[in-house]
């Protein structure tokens, strides 16, 4: 089982190149083991060229490393905070893609403007409030685990019908039921963060799409699940 996972997460990982959702070593795939209680992490710092499935780090969710040799990736305590409180989810991604990095940076969520948006995002993409300097002096990265969390609490989201968010002055963490699943989220958010900056500018009026469409198209693949706004 955790030897699956993390030849599932090495594999994730190294899909984040090959769809252009980052450069250099930006970014980083995380899945879980919800029977064990453990995540499978991207190491800091390496390569995704050089990364083989022995560089991977294990921890448990309180942030124990119970196997790895290299320093897991800076943002470990982000993915520890959303898989304690999105139990849904299996697998976590973070990158700086740069669609949805210049809306997260623009501090603008990204409204449901069609049906590609509607067949993985039940509604508009929230994006966070920015952490208080006190926040960012307790730990960048778990506050901001901690906000993500705050915001779907305070918008009532279900984090399976929002499989994302974007984070203020930062950029994108996308989730899936797996890593797998995490990264073609990911790959749809950049997509959809694009098509949105375009569309406002063929047509700045544009408004949302319709609910019933938007409901038609996101039932249609994911079935009876709660609905935005509701849980
Ligand atoms: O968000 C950031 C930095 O702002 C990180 O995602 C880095 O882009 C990758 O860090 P490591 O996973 O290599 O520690």
């Amino acid at each position: 089982m955790l030897e699956q996972l993390k030849k599932d997460v090495l594999e994730a990982n190294l899909q984040l190149p090959k769809h252009g959702l980052v450069t250099f070593t930006w970014g980083n795939v995380s899945g879980i083991d919800r029977e064990q209680g453990l995540v499978v992490i991207k190491p800091s710092g390496v390569p995704y060229e050089k990364l083989k499935v022995g560089d991977l780090v294990v921890l448990n969710l309180d942030g124990e490393i119970v196997e790895g040799t290299l320093r897991p990736s800076s943002d470990t305590p982000t993915h520890l905070a959303l898989y304690r409180g999105f139990s849904q989810i299996g697998g976590i991604v973070h990158t700086h893609s740069p669609w949805a990095t210049s809306w997260a940076q623009a501090h603008r969520p990204i409204p449901g403007l069609g049906t590609t948006h509607a067949d993985y995002f039940y509604g508009e993409i929230p994006i966070t409030r920015l952490l208080t300097q006190q926040e960012i002096m307790n730990g960048y990265e778990l506050e901001t685990g901690n906000v993500i969390i705050e915001t779907f609490e305070k918008l009532d989201l279900d984090p399976i019908a929002m499989p994302g968010v974007l984070v203020a002055s930062h950029a994108p963490f996308c989730w899936g039921k797996n890593a797998d699943e995490a990264v073609h989220n990911a790959v749809v958010l950049d997509e959809v963060a694009k098509m949105a900056f375009h569309t406002f500018q063929l047509n700045p009026q544009i408004d949302v799409i319709d609910q019933f469409l938007l409901d038609k198209h996101y039932l249609r693949k994911h079935g009876p699940v709660a609905y935005y706004g509701q849980k």
